[in-house]
């Protein structure tokens, strides 16, 4: 049994705060669940040391309180999940398959309280977040699918001696999680990691805690060996500590590009593999021969999405100067009828953004846009619902800066935040020399009719995703990550069954040695 300074870690089964939700509404969930996740259970830490006020962004109200793990609970978490990973190895893929299928049938079914909970701890609609849980269980299902034919390949050598080469799990990996999409990313990660046969121990962002520890509870019923999915809580302290531990194969990361290059710096210590998602400063190129009410349509998707604050959105929007007008007139006569508001109602499309200082940052880059001549065609502003319980909510209106330039701050920085940018352009060779002059490149997209344009366009950005005619859709089937700054590695997709597996060549000798001595 596990000891803390003599006292033993107080250890107990709860009653998930998920049976409450379907009568929950905005402001009144409080979460007082154990939040960490290992040995099969949620686990209370025996102390309340540097214990962080979780909050719900719609009211500002706090829901919760996240008590980030230290050196010996994180120690303890990847222990547990070591122990997992020797028997969930050895299983067939296909054993592994039953197990995740198991667990994306449970997440589908509890669907609307896991999206419930996340609107309640990050702010985002409940319209956009079932679809992100409608993702999480796709990807899941998806690299259950994969897990029965990761394989390796046989190889003749003369003389009848042969080879095989088998792919092999990589161990403990490592999640850590943004708080944009806490579940999605959470899943994002542990299906491809569990269905290559490694454990994973997941840390969220300390903002939104509540619901990765669901999915711990989710794998668990559905079969897994215990402690094969672990979540242990904090912030850069136990980030640290979980990227510097012997015990850990892999990280794999979202989030920004600053803790992104310290996770790499720490991973190299020990030469750890790494994913890195990091952030962007996405290009969206609409060309006067496009079918514009689309175009106008996959401009809000590339900025408006979790209130702006998406790694691959496209905020930098170019518009060829021949439509500037139209495209300007229609796009800020939708953004202003956007419905901001008690995120949990259904007719909501733009909620809170995750906290006041995140809210204050990107009012703060609007501000700067003005002062560097752009100009704010629609919103910019805090918003104040009329809900009187969503005063303290950290809401904005969506907002549209036209008369931009390339120099500007809110054009080269990445705002996280329901800002776009717009800026006109001539022709096709200058507005990929504009679009590619950025040290990021996760994703970009191009809007027009013209199919051998669309084609050459795709081939000259610098991204890792190039949308033609559509922005912001993601189907777990296709790869998903960055060029240059936006990091390496990649998310979703075949390919990453790759980043969590490695190869082992096994050589059978058939004759006799030969010796050379
Ligand atoms: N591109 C993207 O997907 C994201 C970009 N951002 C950008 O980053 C800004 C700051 O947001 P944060 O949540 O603070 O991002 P962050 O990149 O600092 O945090 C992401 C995750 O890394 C963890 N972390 C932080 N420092 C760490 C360290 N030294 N070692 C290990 N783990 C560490 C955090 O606890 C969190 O789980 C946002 O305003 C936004 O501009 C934030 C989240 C996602
Ligand atoms: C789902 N999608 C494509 C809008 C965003 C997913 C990437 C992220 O974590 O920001």
């Amino acid at each position: 049994k596990h000891k803390k300074a003599g006292r033993p870690l107080r250890r107990k089964m709860a009653q998930s705060v998920l049976s409450t939700m379907p009568g929950a509404s905005t402001g009144t969930v409080v979460v007082k669940d154990p939040l960490n996740f290992w040995g099969g259970k949620r686990v209370t830490l025996g102390h309340e040391k540097n214990a962080e006020p979780v909050y719900e962004p719609a009211t500002g109200r706090v829901m919760c309180q996240m008590v980030p793990c230290g050196a010996e609970e994180v120690d303890e978490a990847i222990k547990s999940a070591h122990s997992a990973y020797l028997i969930w190895r050895k299983m067939a893929g296909m054993e592994r398959a039953r197990v995740l299928l198991e667990a994306a049938r449970i997440i589908r079914e509890r669907r609307d309280n896991i999206a419930k909970l996340e609107v309640i701890n990050n702010g985002k609609s409940i319209t956009e977040a079932l679809e992100d849980i409608d993702v999480s269980w796709h990807t899941i299902e998806y690299y259950a699918g994969l897990a029965g034919s990761l394989a390796g390949q046989h190889v003749q050598l003369p003389g009848g001696t042969f080879a095989y080469t088998r792919r092999e799990p990589l161990g403990v990996c490592v999640g850590i999680g943004a708080w944009n999409y806490p579940f999605q990313i959470a899943t994002w990660k542990s299906a491809p990691a569990l269905a290559c046969g490694n454990a994973m121990v997941f840390k969220p962002s300390p903002m939104t805690p509540v619901t990765a520890v669901i999915l711990a509870e989710i794998y668990k019923e559905a079969g897994v060996p215990d402690g094969l999915f672990c979540v242990v809580q904090g912030g850069a302290e136990t980030g640290t500590l979980l990227c510097h531990h012997p015990g850990v194969a892999k990280v794999s990361f979202t989030g920004s590009v600053p803790t992104g290059k310290k996770i790499m710096e720490m991973s190299s210590k020990g030469i750890k593999q790494v994913t890195l998602e990091l952030g962007g400063k996405s290009p969206l190129i609409i060309f006067k021969d496009c079918e514009l009410e689309n175009a106008v349509k996959g401009a809000l998707m590339a900025n408006f999405l979790t209130q702006g604050q998406v790694c691959c959105n496209g905020t930098r929007v170019y518009v060829q100067r021949d439509i500037m007008p139209q495209f300007l007139e229609e796009v800020v006569k939708r953004t202003k009828t956007i419905p901001i508001g008690d995120p949990l109602l259904d007719d909501t499309r733009m909620g809170a953004l995750i906290s006041k200082p995140q809210l204050d940052k990107v009012l703060g880059y609007v501000s700067q846009a003005k002062k560097e001549g752009a100009r704010v065609l629609c919103g910019g502003e805090p918003y104040i619902p009329s809900d009187p319980k969503l005063k303290g909510g950290y809401f904005m209106s969506p907002c549209v800066l036209d008369n931009c330039r390339d120099d500007m701050t809110c054009v080269k920085e990445e705002i996280f935040g329901p800002v776009m940018s717009v800026m006109p352009f001539n022709t096709e060779e200058e507005v990929i020399q504009r679009a590619n002059n950025t040290t990021f490149g996760l994703a970009s997209g191009v809007f027009t009719r013209d199919i051998s344009r669309a084609h050459r366009v795709a081939e000259n950005l610098e991204a890792g995703t190039c949308f033609i005619n559509n922005y912001n859709i993601s189907p777990v089937e296709v790869p998903f990550g960055g060029y240059k700054m936006s990091g390496f590695g990649r998310e979703n997709g075949q390919v990453t069954m790759e980043y969590f597996s490695q190869l082992k060549t096994v050589i059978v000798e058939m004759g006799d040695v030969e010796s050379l001595f």
